[in-house]
């Protein structure tokens, strides 16, 4: 049953890739619920699913069967034109890769979604959120991988979405830098109320999540509660 706070909901949730003769079953009969203001890590191995199933939750792709949710918005069947104003309003995506504009500073990377958006937090509030202040005119290349990160970070919760997805946001990056990024998205999440969606391969992450939604071969397999979670910095792998 979906409560008053629930934000995502699936039922029967499937999705199917072709490629000419070829099939793929990605996901297949997903069930599951998401309450506001969870930190959630999605688990799983490579091919599980995991891409699929964030990409449906943000609106960058639409299921082959079953339905999905967000609050009392249906995404299923949602035009595209739809599903654009949602991904503008609701969601912020975090990619393995930063995507920042090289010939802007980091204010500017971060101005370009808060000129755009409705209600934006002021750019320099978003820039400290992530703790990069002191290098708030520099450009990406004169920024550490885990600091590029950080600015997406920056860009993605800067228009106040009330989710945050994150696919392998530490992918490219080593053991320590992975662990201030984490951080960044734990405070965000903690300190602004953002429900915060993280794919993993990395199972000692999950110790972060209220919830942890077990992928494999395109399906639930498991969801599991953390009575008490752990802080990143005590995580080790
Ligand atoms: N655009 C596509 N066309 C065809 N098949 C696809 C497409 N996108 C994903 N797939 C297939 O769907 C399955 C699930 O892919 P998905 O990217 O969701 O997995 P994942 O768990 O995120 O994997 P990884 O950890 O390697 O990123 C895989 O078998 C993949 O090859």
């Amino acid at each position: 049953m979906a409560t008053a706070s629930t934000i995502f909901r699936a039922q029967g949730l499937g999705k199917t890739y072709r490629t000419g003769e070829v099939e793929v079953r990605a996901l297949h009969g997903v069930d599951l619920q998401i309450a506001a203001g969870e930190f959630v890590v999605l688990l799983g191995p490579s091919g599980s699913g995991k891409s699929t199933l964030l990409n449906i939750l943000g609106g960058l792709d639409v299921p082959s069967g079953g339905e999905v949710w967000f609050a009392d918005h249906r995404l299923t069947g949602a035009s595209e034109a739809e599903l654009t104003t949602y991904r503008r309003e609701h969601v912020g995506f975090v990619f393995q890769f930063y995507n920042l504009i090289p010939s802007l500073t980091v204010r500017e990377n971060v101005a370009l979604v808060t000129d755009i958006a409705e209600n934006p937090m002021p750019v320099d509030e978003a820039i400290d959120l992530v703790g990069l202040t002191p290098r708030r005119d520099h450009f990406p290349a004169q920024l550490s991988g885990g600091e590029q990160q950080r600015v997406a970070i920056a860009r993605a919760i800067a228009k106040r979405p009330q989710v945050l997805l994150c696919d392998e946001p530490t992918g490219a990056l080593d053991y320590q830098t992975g662990k201030l990024v984490l951080e960044v998205i734990a405070r965000i999440n903690r300190e602004l109320g953002t429900t915060a969606v993280v794919i993993t391969h990395n199972a000692a992450i999950a110790g972060m999540a209220d919830t942890v939604i077990h992928l494999g071969d395109g399906t639930v397999q498991r969801i599991e509660r953390n009575a008490h979670k752990i802080s990143p910095s005590e995580l080790s792998w």
